[in-house]
């Protein structure tokens, strides 16, 4: 299979790097000064066993390639920018499998417009981009826990090849015939990100009231959505040891993945897709989310004005503390 990464950021180049290393065909896709650097010492992957340079074939988009039947699209771009990738890509080749490697729910209803062989993946990556050409995973034994299945359901032989290739790159990559359910349990998860990203990681008990409250509304709104999703205590025992934060020689401090995209500053964050999802499943069952939409608006508006991580005025703090119900 060749592996076609589309946006070779902290994820992409991680999935990608690994792959790469392990022996199998990829092309990263990137432009930019991340695209440059790629081209002119190719990627530098940090480890926690050590750091990887990987001469990757990089293109810039689908005029660079020719299809082939054992084409796969990884999609890592941020939700926000999934539509646009696809207008790029919507043509290329007959066939292509399609995975959505990307946080949210909504990118592989997307890419099913454009694709009839769409999979879905739940990721557990911690890793960071900060810097052109760089890439950063610093957890082992495993680097990350990568679920797997087909879109909307089920699993196939290329699910199944796809999954077999990650497991013999470093990752978990268990196949999930109900792979949703791991990615609404994400999505879950992914409403702490707009906290670390505004309050910048230094919260304390009110950043933790913040971030359980945000999880109660999303609870309360794919229970009355009816919206399947697995359970807290069986995703943790999921990653249990295999997924442990090592300390890395030279790492910058990490944040989320909208934490990271605060310090690119690069104009868009992924929120309305996590907390905004909440928010518009919310708007139509008729389960008030005031928590995730305040995050919502905060977090769009650092992203505006290109704010810093933690970067809260007092009055805006006030806002967000406002939405939490009284005790
Ligand atoms: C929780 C984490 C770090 C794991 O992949 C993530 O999803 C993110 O930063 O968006």
């Amino acid at each position: 299979m060749r592996y076609i990464i589309i946006g070779a950021g902290a994820v992409g180049g991680t999935i990608g790097g690994r792959l790469f290393d392990s022996g199998r065909e990829v092309v990263l896709v990137a432009r930019g000064a991340h695209g440059r650097a790629l081209r002119e010492r190719g990627l530098r992957l940090e480890l926690p066993d050590g750091t990887r340079e990987l001469a990757v074939p990089v293109a810039d988009g689908p005029e660079e390639l020719t299809p082939r039947d054992d084409d796969v699209l990884v999609l890592a771009v941020k939700t926000q920018d999934t539509a646009g990738a696809l207008e790029v890509w919507g043509g290329y080749g007959d066939r292509p499998a399609v995975v959505c490697a990307q946080n949210g729910v909504e990118n592989e209803r997307l890419a099913l417009r454009r694709f009839r062989d769409v999979h879905a993946m739940c990721v557990w990556l911690p890793s960071g981009h900060l810097e052109p050409g760089v890439v950063q995973a610093p957890c082992a034994p495993l680097t990350g826990i990568l679920h797997l299945g087909r879109y909307p359901s089920g699993a196939d032989a290329t699910t199944v090849r796809i999954a077999a290739d990650l497991a013999d790159s470093g990752f978990g990559a268990p196949v999930r015939e109900e792979v949703m359910a791991w990615k609404y349990a994400k999505l879950l998860a992914n409403l702490g990100n707009a906290v670390d990203a505004v309050w910048g990681g230094t919260g304390g008990d009110r950043a933790a009231e913040l971030l359980d409250r945000a999880g109660a509304e999303g609870t309360a709104v794919l229970d009355a959505a009816g919206i399947a999703y697995i359970g807290e205590e069986e995703r943790a025992r999921e990653r249990g040891d295999k997924l442990l934060v090592q300390p890395m020689k030279g790492a910058a401090r990490g944040g989320g993945s909208s934490w990271q995209s605060l310090v690119r500053g690069t104009g868009s964050i992924e929120t309305d897709y996590l907390n905004g999802e909440i928010v518009l499943l919310g708007r139509r069952v008729g389960v008030p989310t005031p928590v995730n939409e305040a995050l919502q608006r905060l977090a769009n508006v650092f992203a505006r004005e290109r704010r810093r991580p933690g970067e809260l005025t007092d009055d805006e703090r006030a806002a967000l503390l406002g939405s939490l119900p009284e005790a």
